[in-house]
């Protein structure tokens, strides 16, 4: 993308106005008396728009999980040529078939730079999941490497919701509820089947994607904690209505049931002149995260970072979970305070979006940020040799860390790689010597 379109894109993203809450009813209008009064289907919808309702969940599914919005717009969706297949690229779904579950500690450098114009799309490569996207099941990590934004290109995912973590460069998305801005630190997520582009705000821009093919998002339960704390809803930001009237060809690909569809039609489909309801796009600045840990001692389980979970039929068992190490203090007294060696049923997909992370060395060959590591299913793992080594020895004073980001995608169900991720040139090697040297000190 010429710096141009990088410009139109900054200008675009300059002060947006947004929507506040999580799982509330928003609404917004981009011309006046758009939306109608009282009703949400009138004989005739105001201004000559078409009503319209995008369910999220099945309308019988309890009013607390429920989502679903009405769109009016300049065409309704109906009113689009037929889809043909097209080429899925780097981008693949569940079930994942190339390999065999594997047991072993994978850590991958960043994406390589992908060719001049590839944009958010063509930059998708996937590095594994589980589940089954035809049973609504499972999740898949997806990263990205772009240089190019979107144009008269619009993609929607009727697969399941996109969690869009920034690592590196700006993104300007524009949907079909209004734009949203996400900058590294921050999440973006297109709930399922949202027609959208990405635009991006820097030269590059890279990242990662978690597919959640199941129930989607929610805030976690607070329990004990109380009535606040952990992800606050007022921090979750939905657009507000903003709408495309363009009659000229844009291409719409529609990942469906694991493949890529496209259409192309006379118009834009982001032409939603106003919108009332619950199920929304929206972002969400992972520095607002109140991070609550232990002030006595222990180093409490990483589930007190949960931001949003994916839950499952089992109650407190996730499809999949997203977790942000954020900064913090660390004060507890007589503790390893790294995370600690362990061995989980659940399966972690780790990234690092800025600086370095606790219980792993940075730097050339370690966790780097648009690197990732894979813990699977009872892999055993936790600090590092020299993490292991410093913090056994560390004066236990109050301690910022605030020299990271890191996230988790934390998954009930073993995450199988796609070939391209075993066979990638970025898989480090010899992930496991990391653990090797860790003295013996029994005595007795
Ligand atoms: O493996 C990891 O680094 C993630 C993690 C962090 C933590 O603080 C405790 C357990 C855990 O799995
Ligand atoms: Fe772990």
């Amino acid at each position: 993308m010429s710096g141009t379109g990088n410009e139109q894109a900054r200008k675009a993203a300059e002060g947006l106005a947004y929507s506040a809450g999580f799982g509330n009813e928003h609404s917004s209008e981009a011309v006046p008396g758009a939306l109608p009064d009282g009703r949400n289907s009138p004989q005739r919808a105001p201004l000559g728009l078409y009503a319209e309702q995008l369910s999220g969940t099945a309308f019988t599914e309890p009013r607390h999980s429920n989502r679903r919005s009405w769109l009016y717009r300049i065409r309704p969706s109906a009113a689009h040529p037929r889809f043909t297949r097209t080429g899925n690229g780097n981008l693949a779904s569940a079930p994942f078939t190339d390999a065999v579950p594997d047991p072993n500690r994978l850590r991958w450098n960043p994406l390589p730079e992908p060719p001049e114009g590839t944009d958010f799309l063509a930059g998708l490569w996937t590095l594994g999941g589980n589940g089954d996207v035809t049973q609504r099941t499972g999740m898949a990590v997806h990263l990205y490497a772009a240089n190019a934004s979107m144009t008269d290109r619009v993609f929607s995912d009727a697969d399941g919701e996109l969690l869009i973590v920034p690592e590196r460069g700006g993104l300007l998305l524009r949907t079909e509820f209004g734009l949203l801005r996400a900058e590294p630190g921050h999440v973006a997520l297109i709930p399922r089947g949202v027609r959208f582009r990405v635009e991006l705000l820097d030269a590059t821009a890279r990242g990662y994607v978690c597919e959640n093919y199941g129930q989607p998002f929610v805030l976690p339960e607070l329990g004990p904690i109380g009535a606040n704390g952990l992800a606050n809803a007022r921090d979750f930001l939905a657009p507000v209505a903003a709408y495309e009237d363009t009659e000229r060809p844009v291409e719409v690909i529609n990942k469906f049931c694991g493949n890529l569809w496209t259409a192309t039609y006379d118009h834009s489909p982001l032409d939603v002149v106003a919108w009332h309801g619950n199920l929304v796009p929206y972002v969400y600045d992972l520095r607002r995260f109140n991070v609550i840990g232990s002030i006595s001692y222990d180093h409490p389980d990483p589930s007190i970072f949960t931001v949003l979970t994916s839950p499952s039929d089992t109650p407190g068992l996730a499809g999949v979970d997203f977790v942000v190490f954020a900064p913090r203090w660390l004060v507890g007294e007589d503790t390893f305070r790294p995370p600690y060696f362990h061995r989980n049923v659940m399966s972690e997909y780790m990234g690092l979006i800025e600086g370095a992370y606790d219980a792993k060395t940075a730097g050339e060959g370690g966790f780097v940020p648009g690197g990732g590591s894979l813990h699977n299913m009872m892999s055993a793992h936790g600090p590092d040799r020299d993490t292991f080594d410093k913090a056994s020895a560390a004066e236990l004073k109050p301690q910022k860390v605030d020299d990271g980001l890191a996230f988790m995608f934390e998954t009930r169900w073993p995450v199988t790689l796609t070939a391209r991720a075993t066979d990638a040139g970025h898989l480090q090697t010899g992930y496991d010597g990391v653990w090797q040297g860790l003295q013996r000190h029994f005595r007795r």
